[in-house]
């Protein structure tokens, strides 16, 4: 290389060398223009899982763990667990885009997805997809126990066929159905800690249960042209606004009582109740100014969708701190 080299500005296609040639002129060379492809096919396999949802996902199982361990599960068990459950969700995220790839390309939230936007192939992204369900069935059973393996499988399988297969084309129920697949994670949790299931997992089980419809269809609401778009029966488009905003309603409701009936089932005490309750009422709120909101307005639509996803992490917090 001739001339001397100068700080390596970012352009389009990443850090470059800047050079002087013989005749003095300044003329860029990549430098790592390899490594720059695969960080971003890397960060295209990631977006793949879903990563922020798989959060959530892993932060009520490991509250659920802290409640059935009334305390701190161990390092390995609380480690190996939450890497098992991180590989199945991820796993069925990763399904969930390879099959609704055709709809992803048509909606405008979605359309940038690895996928339609043509960062990775369809076939890559199933292989992902059952590579991490292995690899999570291995990590399970290996390191926690069977039960907690076979529920973990049993989450891919009712998001990745269920949900997405089965139910998402076809009815507009497909969210309060296929929205078990979603509350699998505390089961895998109480699983893991103590080998069985219990009514205090079920009771969490139904708090996402009912959680899911008013989160989702708040946001199908203020998003529901994209679904016309893409032929989805959500609530919204085949039975309309005022059917997604009731049913919205009832959920929420029901999530109340279920929330609160938690102490009769599980070790929880008047600071889970508390807490839950005013976040409980909060979220009732914001659902019931939903539903009084006349069609075409989104004000409280978009509310509620933000609202829904602070309510699940204080509640399940709170269920964490009783188990403390
Ligand atoms: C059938 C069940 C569910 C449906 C249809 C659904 C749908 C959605 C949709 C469409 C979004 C917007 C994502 C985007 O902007 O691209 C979203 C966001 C989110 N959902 Fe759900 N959801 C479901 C269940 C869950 C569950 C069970 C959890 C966690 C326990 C969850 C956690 C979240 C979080 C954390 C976000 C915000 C993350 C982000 O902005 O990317 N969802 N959900
Ligand atoms: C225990 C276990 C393995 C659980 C995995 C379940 C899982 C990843 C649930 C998430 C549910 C969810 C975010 C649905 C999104 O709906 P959508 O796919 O219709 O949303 P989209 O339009 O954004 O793709």
């Amino acid at each position: 290389m001739y001339g001397q080299e100068s700080h390596t500005p970012l352009g389009q296609r990443g850090p470059a060398v800047w050079f002087r040639d013989r005749a003095g002129a300044w003329t860029a060379a990549d430098r790592w223009p390899h490594l720059l492809e695969g960080w971003r096919k890397v960060q295209a396999y990631v977006a793949l899982t879903k990563p922020r949802i798989l959060l959530m996902l892993l932060f009520t199982a490991l509250c659920a763990m802290l409640l059935a361990a009334k305390g701190w599960p161990g390092t390995r068990l609380t480690l190996g667990t939450l890497a098992g459950l991180a590989l199945s969700s991820a796993g069925g995220a990763a399904f969930n885009m390879w099959y609704d790839r055709d709809i992803d390309a048509v909606m405008s939230r979605t359309r940038h997805r690895p996928l339609p936007a043509g960062q990775v192939s369809p076939a890559g992204a199933l292989a992902l997809s059952l590579v991490l369900l292995g690899a999570s069935v291995l990590v399970l059973a290996s390191w926690v126990n069977g039960l907690a393996a076979l529920l973990s499988a049993a989450g891919y399988v009712y998001y990745a066929l269920v949900y997405t297969v089965w139910l998402k084309r076809r009815t507009p129920q497909n969210i309060v159905i296929g929205g078990g697949a979603g509350a699998f994670p505390p089961l895998v949790g109480w699983a893991a800690v103590t080998g069985q299931l219990s009514l205090g997992a079920v009771w969490l089980f139904l708090i996402i249960f009912f959680w899911t419809p008013p989160h989702f269809w708040a946001l199908a609401l203020f998003k529901n042209a994209d679904y016309v778009r893409a032929g989805v029966p959500m609530m919204p488009v085949v039975r309309g606004e005022r059917a997604a905003r009731f049913q919205s309603l009832i959920h929420a409701g029901l999530l109340l009582a279920v929330s609160a009936t938690l102490p009769l089932v599980a070790p929880v005490g008047p600071l889970y109740l508390g807490i839950s309750t005013v976040a409980g009422l909060a979220f009732l709120y914001s659902v019931y100014r939903m539903y009084r909101e006349p069609d075409g307005r989104y004000l409280w639509a978009r509310r509620t969708f933000a609202c829904s996803l602070g309510y699940l992490p204080v509640v399940f917090l709170a269920v964490a701190a009783s188990g403390m």
